[in-house]
């Protein structure tokens, strides 16, 4: 076995599934191994920053590894904000780079696609993953791919590996099975036991979930937990989608000001906090009409679990899940009965009216009604807030770190990770960006609905900025360029032209549908609304 043979079934033994990637001379020599090893199936698409997005959204739906391969410099320098994106958002994304061989290191020329050092690449990538190696020695080769991937899946965060063009195939001994630290069981015990007499003690206790229950693969045990608490369950804004098939008492999505007033009311006033693998962001919590005290509430949260003023290090998320079914029997603490929000709006009008976003949450809702839910990838911008209102599914979207770009390749990155047909949400100013990548959908069979908000403007700045004309962005007739990319586009005005646009697009498959959705310039979905509306009261009000 070579090193990247032996790198391959390493990855595909620890969970991943594909490889996203765009090859480049330097990374020529391990591609070559890729395709001709077929150990795991390689999509290339068309910009770096697409690779990574789909990529990372393909381990979040798939809750295990997701595969990004690129070449030296150009290509791994351009998908820095992709991979600061998994890095934040606690995603499991192994970077493969090529590299240059030792001969041509110790050139003292200054190589093509060099920045400033040889290793100013890796240095870069230092700020944005859990770990590095450079596999410059393929004796060490195993030891080093085993401690990485350990590091990924242990943190959730995304790991770089380098690989320099001329050892790629030199001979090389199977990665060992991944070792991970132990975990003090007599702290995790007492962790548990804390955790459960302060929930036992609380008059309204809470569980808020979020990203990390889903990177964990959790899901089930948290459920299982708040049915024999009796817990309530609140997502944060990047928790979306939890637990939305599971028969907990899932009271909705936690956003603040922008959100439910009733689940805004249900978590800044419960005197039991429990947040579940949460991001402390401030997506999540900025918005807060009262400020949460973090020292009442319960903080299980990237390794360790904090408690008033004490923590609990070396506490991985899963082992506290085990540890505290391990101590509780069915509805151990009977929370008071919540009232259910309202569900999420629906029937759709099918006339000759102007289309909102919340109007298009609805025909979603419709269209789940008649034919099941889709998993969604969204984007940034107003399609992202209107998603708040679309019945939960699977769902991944840049919650926290908010780059625009992720939608399009994320849904692509979703089809091949599961086989399901996506639905996308994306605005124009972020297709403008990344949704060229349909164009790849037609090499592999896959075939989104894509949901393009075209308000002709970066329209959340405009929402703060109303003055600045820069953030308009003028006619671009997206539907029109469906065509040359391999699949059907159309343009619709009215919500009965977008009713039907969708059942159409839903009967049709094999071809990626896009629906260009013209939305009346500063027309913004109800959460966004609430959310400016929010922010402005937040920020006029004396801290
Ligand atoms: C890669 C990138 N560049 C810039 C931004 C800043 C930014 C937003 C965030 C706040 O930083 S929202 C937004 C406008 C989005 O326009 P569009 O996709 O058309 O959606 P909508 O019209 O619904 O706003 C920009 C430019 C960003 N988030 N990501
Ligand atoms: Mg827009």
């Amino acid at each position: 076995m070579n090193l990247t043979e032996s790198l391959l079934h390493a990855l595909k033994v620890n969970g991943a599934r594909h490889i996203f990637g765009i090859p480049g001379d330097f990374a020529l020599p391990f591609f070559k191994i890729i395709e001709e090893s077929r150990i795991l199936p390689l999509y290339t698409l068309s910009h770096e920053p697409g690779v990574g997005f789909a990529a990372d959204a393909a381990a979040r739906i798939g809750g295990t590894l997701g595969v990004a391969a690129v070449t030296y410099g150009a290509g791994a320098l351009n998908m820095v904000n992709a991979v600061a994106s998994a890095y934040a958002e606690r995603s499991p994304l192994v970077v493969l780079s090529g590299g240059p061989g030792a001969r041509e290191s110790a050139s003292g020329l200054l190589l093509h696609h060099q920045a400033k050092r040889l290793d100013s690449q890796q240095r870069i990538y230092e700020e944005i993953t859990c770990a590095q190696t450079r596999l410059d020695d393929p004796a060490r080769a195993p030891a080093e791919i085993a401690r990485v991937l350990a590091a990924c899946l242990r943190h959730s965060q995304p790991v770089y590996i380098e690989l320099p063009r001329d050892i790629v195939a030199a001979p090389c001994a199977p990665v060992p099975a991944l070792v991970q630290p132990p975990v003090d069981a007599d702290a995790l015990a007492a962790c548990a036991e804390e955790v459960l007499a302060r929930l036992k003690a609380a008059r309204q206790p809470v569980l808020v979930v979020d990203v990390e229950v889903r990177r964990f693969g959790l899901e089930a045990k948290v459920a299982e937990l708040a049915r024999r608490l009796g817990l309530p369950v609140v997502t944060c804004f990047m928790g979306r989608g939890l637990l939305a098939e599971s028969d907990t008492h899932l009271v909705g999505t936690y956003l603040g000001v922008a959100g439910l007033p009733e689940i805004t009311q249900l978590v800044e006033h419960s005197d039991g906090l429990f947040l579940l693998g949460v991001i402390l962001s401030d997506t999540n919590f900025a918005v807060s009409e009262k400020k949460i005290d973090l020292r009442q509430t319960i903080v299980a949260c990237e390794g360790e679990v904090r408690l008033g003023y004490h923590v609990y290090p070396g506490i991985p998320l899963a082992s506290l899940m085990d540890a505290l079914l391990a101590q509780t029997n069915a509805r151990d603490i009977a929370a008071p009965p919540h009232a259910q929000p309202a569900p999420y709006e629906r029937g759709l009008v099918a006339d000759g009216a102007a289309i909102s976003p919340t109007d298009i949450a609805r025909a979603v809702n419709d269209l789940t009604d008649a034919h099941g839910r889709m998993p969604i990838a969204s984007d940034v911008g107003d399609c992202l807030f209107t998603a708040m209102d679309i019945d939960p599914s699977a769902f991944t979207a840049p919650g926290y770190y908010a780059t625009m770009g992720f939608g399009v390749p994320a849904g692509l990155g979703l089809q091949a990770a599961t086989g399901q047909r996506p639905l996308i949400l994306v605005g124009d100013g972020a297709f403008q960006m990344t949704g060229w990548e349909l164009g790849n959908c037609r090499r592999y069979g896959w075939d989104p609905i894509v949901l393009l908000f075209n308000n002709a403007s970066w329209e959340m700045l405009r929402t703060f900025q109303p003055e600045s004309a820069f953030n308009d962005l003028g006619e671009w007739g997206f539907a029109a360029m469906a065509a040359g990319l391999g699949g059907d586009g159309v343009r619709v005005h009215t919500r009965a032209e977008l009713k039907a646009a969708l059942e159409q697009a839903h009967a049709t498959r094999g071809r990626f549908q896009l629906i260009e959705i013209m939305i009346p310039k500063g027309v913004l979905s109800n959460t966004l609304q609430r959310f400016v509306a929010g922010v402005k009261r937040l920020t006029a009000s004396p801290a």
